[in-house]
């Protein structure tokens, strides 16, 4: 009887369901994402390409949604949260493009491909769609807030991020609480 509650617990229990217990793993990933704007940023400086792209930001939402059926969640709401992901690396890229004007010595002495750093972020994209499922009724919860708040600490002490990083990682972060 004893073995059969325990199995029953078992099966219930967050980590066979895939069910994450805490929001950390989705917001490393988040943040490699802020993170991965400098190369962007630095791929454009220079170049007359805008920050903003939207046929690039459409293609991401559309791939997106389209994973999102493929793993049974929301393209809606996925789409929401990767509105976000974009909002924050162009808010990034700005921040950047206004120091580099303003302060010579900061202008990045080598441009990267971004032809090389897309294929980068579409595998943050698909890391995060997979974080999104596997933490479905954490983020559901009203104790979402907490989980963000404390995921979102341990990833910029983790990762050291910067100020204008967490500033980034916070413009990424509003769609991910779904509950009350
Ligand atoms: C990151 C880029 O810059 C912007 C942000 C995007 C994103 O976060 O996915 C997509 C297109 C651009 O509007 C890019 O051009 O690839």
């Amino acid at each position: 009887m004893l073995l059969a509650g325990a199995i029953i617990a078992a099966l219930a229990s967050p980590a066979h369901s895939c069910e994450r217990e805490s929001l950390d793993p989705l917001l490393r990933s988040a943040a490699a994402r802020v993170t991965t704007s400098d190369k962007v940023a630095a791929a454009k400086w220079g170049t007359g390409q805008p920050i903003d792209d939207p046929a690039r930001e459409q293609q991401v939402l559309d791939a997106v949604a389209r994973k999102s059926v493929e793993l049974g969640i929301d393209p809606e709401e996925s789409k929401r949260v990767f509105r976000d992901q974009i909002e924050a690396s162009k808010l990034v890229q700005r921040a950047l493009h206004e120091r580099w004007a303003a302060i010579p010595g900061e202008r990045p002495v080598e441009r990267p491909d971004l032809g090389e750093i897309r294929p980068i972020i579409d595998r943050l994209n698909d890391e995060i769609l997979l974080e999104l499922r596997d933490t479905r009724q954490l983020r559901d919860t009203p104790s979402c807030d907490g989980y963000l708040t404390s995921a979102f600490h341990h990833a910029s002490t983790d990762l050291r991020l910067t100020g204008l990083h967490r500033l980034g990682l916070v413009r990424a972060v509003p769609s991910i609480c779904t509950g009350p």
